[in-house]
């Protein structure tokens, strides 16, 4: 049985199914007020951990405004010296009853921004979940001329001007140096086009009842936050007792060229960390010293090659065909003269991992219909242009990624991983792992071959068990970003190169332990 925090940080929700949530809570009694003094209590407490005391603070029209005018409240008694600034002659009801009685208490009001006198942070209640179009004229200018100050913005809820749901900015919004989620993770913040304005993110549980989340969002596919507790749940350990290497499985790799030989290698370390019972690596024949070099323990299979150095065609070992495999992974570094070997790996009937080079050749077979028929599993691993390369017919990524990586999922019958800063994995059924932590270092050449690598060899060992393709998946884009993470804490983010990330890797699940 996972706790509640554990259960709480999986949870994402759009505005409307968080709408239905506070729905059901208020029907069952709790009275509106109440909740929203007991949030805007929570976050006045989160609050006086930040240095200065003299606020500025945004209000809105709707509830948003009156959570930050109960953090005004709560600041004055506390003895800061607060300022009010809001634009809007019309509130609801219980945002007026708390501007009124903040003004009685003879905090200041403002309704143009320059008013404002100067503060060391400022509290964005300007809009929740509630914006629904576009800011525009005097609200748009103030947001501007607000993040022209360059003052620590701590917004509640969301970045006032972002989209709950896509996270696109409508029309401007402000820039928040941290914001604080209320209740559940809105879908927003797993979006990379809201990352700039959310700044540093932190969940503000305020005991929403998990029957009322499950009510809400009930049987149909959902859409999740990995977390240490769901990786440890697909993590191929403990091992049994009594195993052997193939039990745990068997990976073939297909990758490389005489042009792009490191991308084997990255590759190959990546599948290495995985713990993967047994690793073949099928290369052009040129490129086996360098492997046999790298990877002792690796079967090398060195194959007959192009002019070009590309792997012409697979030559694997006597009584070996592709089903002897637990798993396959092919892609990094072949280049698009490796053709024949996507249409070999594509009617095989082995998991199949396609990346790099075996995304690009896919899309010039145009075969993502024929993948469909595929009886064993397929994953995909695009970054935005290989993805757009793939479907074309797909609105682009960068509006809605997580729209974007489930319908591409539909589309293909693969399960697709979307690289980006805020990585999404779908299945065919509409579910979605989005990965909510990551680090800017990893966006660097050769770090998509460890993760390839990675998810081979993690699929390689589940083979045999009954656990979904996407969990084993996320769990791969976590530990790799993960890695990354711990790479960049010891060496800044101009030092995780790949090879160096392969060398974080097991740190990670040595750590998992503790958490
Ligand atoms: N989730 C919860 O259980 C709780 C949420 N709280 C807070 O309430 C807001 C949501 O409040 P709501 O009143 O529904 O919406 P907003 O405050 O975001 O603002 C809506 C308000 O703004 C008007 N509006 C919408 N778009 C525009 C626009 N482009 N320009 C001008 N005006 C616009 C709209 O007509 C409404 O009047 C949530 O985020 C939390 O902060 C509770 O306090 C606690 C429980
Ligand atoms: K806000």
């Amino acid at each position: 049985m996972q706790d509640r925090q554990e259960q709480v940080s999986q949870v994402v929700v759009t505005a409307r199914q968080m709408r239905d949530i506070e729905a059901r809570i208020f029907a069952a009694g709790m009275p509106v007020a109440a909740l929203m003094e007991k949030v805007a209590g929570l976050i006045a407490l989160r609050v006086r951990e930040v240095r200065g005391s003299r606020v500025g603070i945004l209000v809105g029209p709707g509830h948003n405004g009156g959570d930050a005018l109960v953090v005004a409240r709560e600041l004055h008694f506390r003895g800061y010296a607060v300022w009010l600034y809001s634009p809007f002659s019309k509130l609801k009801e219980l945002t007026s009853q708390h501007l009124q009685y903040a003004q009685s208490l003879g905090i200041p009001y403002y309704h143009e921004v320059e008013q404002l006198p100067d503060c060391d942070f400022l509290i964005d209640g300007l809009f929740g979940f509630g914006l629904e179009r576009l800011i525009t004229e005097g609200i748009a200018l103030a947001i501007n001329r607000l993040n022209q100050w360059h003052k620590p913005i701590l917004s509640i809820d969301v970045p006032s001007g972002i989209h709950t749901d896509t996270g696109e900015i409508l029309g401007t919004a402000i820039r928040a140096t941290h914001t604080f989620c209320l209740g559940l993770w809105k879908l927003a913040f797993l979006q990379d086009q809201a990352l700039e304005y959310i700044g540093k993110a932190e969940l503000i549980d305020f005991d929403i009842p998990l029957a009322d989340v499950e009510a809400v969002l009930g049987d149909a596919p959902r859409i999740k936050r990995i977390t240490p507790g769901t990786v440890k749940l697909t993590l191929p350990l403990p091992r049994p007792p009594v195993t052997h290497k193939y039990k745990e499985g068997h990976l073939l790799l297909i990758c490389g060229s005489r042009r792009y030989a490191g991308g084997a290698v990255l590759t190959a370390l990546g599948a290495r960390a995985s713990g993967v019972g047994m690793l073949s690596i099928a290369v052009p024949e040129s490129l086996k010293p360098i492997l046999v070099s790298h990877l002792p323990e690796a079967l090398i299979i060195g194959c007959p090659e192009t002019e070009t150095g590309a792997i012409a065609h697979l030559q694997l070992p006597e009584n070996t065909d592709l089903s002897f495999f637990s798993a396959i992974a092919c892609g990094p570094g072949l280049t698009l003269d490796a053709t024949p070997i996507i249409q070999e790996v594509i009617s095989g009937e082995s998991s199949l991992v396609l990346d790099a080079d075996g995304l690009n050749i896919l899309a010039y077979m145009g075969t993502i219909p024929t993948l469909q028929k595929r009886q064993a599993p397929t994953v995909l691993t695009p970054h935005t242009g290989e993805f757009q390369r793939l479907f074309p017919d797909i609105a682009d990524p960068k509006h809605d990624r997580v729209k974007a990586v489930q319908e591409a999922a539909v589309q293909s019958g693969a399960v697709v991983l979307l690289k980006g800063a805020r990585t999404a994995i779908a299945n065919s059924q509409g579910a979605i792992w989005i990965n909510p932590e990551s680090t800017p270092a990893l966006a660097r050449g050769g770090s998509g071959d460890v993760l390839t690598g990675l998810i081979g060899g993690l699929l390689a060992q589940a083979a045999t068990k009954k656990i979904p393709v996407e969990d084993i998946v996320a769990t791969a884009a976590w530990w790799h970003s993960q890695a990354g993470i711990l790479a960049a804490q010891e060496r800044t983010e101009l030092g995780v190169d790949a090879f160096t990330l392969t060398q974080y890797l097991m740190q990670v699940i040595s750590n998992l332990g503790n958490i």
